[in-house]
């Protein structure tokens, strides 16, 4: 850690709690952080961590060098426009919602001079950061500096792999892939359970072989030097197994669907910031 890392999250729910799993006893500590949430039944499994609490924004935000905006798209001007009287200049805001663009943020966040906080981050993290194995875009507005990038390399980095992109529609397509990626994982890993216990093993046998092939070709994937593509020719034999269901996979069109489901996504995130930015 370069410097002392002091947090407030703005919402408590999932996200909150995912990235908080990964940074509390790593990049600080549990009085480091702060987290602001309208539900009291949630800010008491905070409190339970030796996390400070409240359920309303107060001066205690003033002195925290990195807010985390982790309420839903819907409610996040709202939870801005009541944070904002407590931003000081030198507070880093990152923003993990869906779709809203950052310069909307921005704007919500301007002083009595109406000039906008563009020290501000756009990020887009995802669930798997709950065990340090998450995967996050960031982009920056103008405002930010070295240290504020190297914070935000430093938090997202201690959760997981952290890749910097060029602005929001990026931020909308990595929304698409990782952002949204564990549901459409997830989705697969119980179809191959469901699949292979129609086949006639039992859960848990379906269960553990199931993710354990997710997880060894993803580390496959990972470390080795070959393209994907050469290892899925590896897995084939010619006239065997695999061919034969690549084949129904390719004549269902499952690239296009996995593809149409992240352009769905993609989209889904431009409505969100029409609708509420
Ligand atoms: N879940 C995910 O996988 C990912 C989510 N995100 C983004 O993270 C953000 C949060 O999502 P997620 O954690 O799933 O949502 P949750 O609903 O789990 O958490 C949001 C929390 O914020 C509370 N809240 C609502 N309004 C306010 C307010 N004005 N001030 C303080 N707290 C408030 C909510 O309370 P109540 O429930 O009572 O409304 C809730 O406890 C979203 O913008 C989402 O797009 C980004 C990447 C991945
Ligand atoms: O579903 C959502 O809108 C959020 C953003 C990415 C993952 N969950």
């Amino acid at each position: 850690m370069t410097q002392e890392l002091t947090i407030a999250f703005i919402g408590g729910g999932n996200m909150a709690t995912a990235l908080a799993a990964g940074l509390i006893g790593k990049r600080c500590g549990a009085h480091d952080v702060h987290v602001i949430d309208k539900n009291p039944a949630v800010l008491d499994r905070w409190a339970q961590q030796g996390v400070s609490v409240a359920q309303a924004p107060d001066a205690t935000l003033a002195g925290r060098r990195v807010w985390i905006l982790a309420v839903k798209p819907q409610f996040l001007k709202e939870a801005v426009e009541s944070c904002r009287p407590f931003l000081v200049p030198d507070t880093l805001v990152v923003s993990v919602a869906a779709g809203i663009p950052a310069r909307a943020i921005g704007a919500w966040l301007a002083g009595p001079d109406g000039r906008p906080h563009t020290r501000l981050i756009r990020c887009m993290p995802n669930t798997p950061a709950l065990i340090g194995s998450g995967a996050s875009g960031l982009m920056a507005l103008d405002g930010v500096t070295q240290d504020d990038r190297l914070v935000a390399q430093q938090m997202l980095g201690a959760v997981g792999e952290a890749v910097w992109v060029q602005d929001d529609a990026q931020i909308d397509a990595v929304t698409a892939l990782s952002g949204s990626g564990p549901a459409y994982v997830f989705l697969f890993i119980e179809a191959l359970i469901q699949g292979a216990v129609r086949q006639g093993l039992t859960d848990d046998q379906a269960r553990t072989l199931a993710l354990a092939t997710l997880n060894g070709a993803t580390q496959l994937a990972a470390l080795s030097h070959e393209s994907l593509a050469v290892l899925r020719e590896r897995v084939t034999s010619k006239g065997g197994t695999t061919a034969a269901a690549l084949e129904v996979l390719d004549a269902r069109g499952f690239a296009a669907i996995v593809q149409q489901a992240m352009d769905a996504a993609r989209d889904r995130a431009a409505e969100l910031s029409r609708e509420f930015s």
